[in-house]
């Protein structure tokens, strides 16, 4: 089996020209097949208040109104995208920029009103992806590069989480290749306090998380990313490492990287 990488980098490096710059450079220095995911919800805040309109999250999710939507279509699926892929472009990577409605890559539900009314948001479920077809992308000699925009099939866009993304294609490809799904971020892994660099937790299996949830070690964004990564490895993907977008080089160089998870 073939081995594949997926690569989901954060709002706070993509924020960051010189971090983000020194990403993309060990992104295509990493050998072998490659997918990157990107979020930016930094951005899509600041630009939102710029226009205007009140960023509201929820759990981490944006409450994203037709408004919003606008705004983040134009932010992730355009800006960031088209950005990230002419700096590829630059380094070698012949990187092709996709939201979930090209190709019918992704395809997802708006999420139901219960409590909340989160607005345009789609959430994937086990037929959202058909990994021949992005196998195929890969087959041809092109590096995806997937935003968090996807659509619902009736012409809706709608907006996903990018960390929920980079899993979902993780699980489906895990059929055809021996998958590692990777979360880049600005600090050094899932650390034992969060202002000191150096105390990387090195590996976390799903007991060690639950302590780590009772101990309040772990909280706020780092939840629902430890969350999406426990299932992805229960459905099948290799291995899971949370690790900073400056550190990706040591992969290659089968150096320590940021935090394992294991079940
Ligand atoms: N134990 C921990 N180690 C590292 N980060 C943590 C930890 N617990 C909570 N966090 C928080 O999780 C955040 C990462 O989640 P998030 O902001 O969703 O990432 P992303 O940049 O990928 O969108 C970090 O910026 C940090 O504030
Ligand atoms: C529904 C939902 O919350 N979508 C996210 C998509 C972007 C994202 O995930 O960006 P980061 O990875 O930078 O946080 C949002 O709009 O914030």
């Amino acid at each position: 089996m073939r081995s594949l990488h997926i690569i989901k980098i954060g709002g706070n490096v993509i924020d960051n020209s010189e971090n983000l710059y020194h990403f993309l450079k060990d992104f295509t220095a990493l050998e072998g097949d490659k997918i990157l995911v990107h979020g930016g919800g930094k951005v899509a805040t600041q630009l939102s208040e710029t226009l205007g309109i009140e960023a509201k999250l929820v759990d981490g999710r944006r409450i994203t109104d037709i408004e919003t939507l606008r705004v983040v279509t134009m932010v992730y699926g355009g800006l960031i995208n088209k950005n990230i892929v002419a700096q590829l472009q630059r380094f070698g990577t012949n990187a092709i920029g996709l939201t979930g409605a090209d190709g019918n890559f992704i395809r997802t539900k708006k999420r139901p009103v219960k409590t909340i009314d989160y607005g345009f948001v789609g959430d994937i479920d086990s037929g959202s992806i058909n990994p021949e077809n992005i196998s195929r992308l890969l087959d041809a000699g092109f590096t995806p590069v997937f935003c968090a925009i996807t659509h619902d099939g009736e012409g809706q866009l709608l907006n996903t989480n990018a960390d929920t993304i980079a899993s979902a294609l993780a699980v489906s490809l895990a059929r055809l290749y021996e998958t590692t799904l990777i979360y880049c971020f600005e600090k050094a892994g899932v650390l034992h306090d969060i202002n000191d660099e150096d105390s990387i937790i090195r590996d976390i299996n799903p007991e060690r998380y639950q302590e780590l949830k009772e101990q309040q070690i772990i909280h706020s964004g780092m939840l629902p990313k430890l969350d999406n990564a426990f299932s992805a490895i229960a459905c099948g993907v290799k291995s899971v490492i949370i690790g900073k977008s400056d550190d990706l080089s040591r992969l290659q160089q089968k150096q320590p990287f940021g935090t394992r998870l294991s079940n």
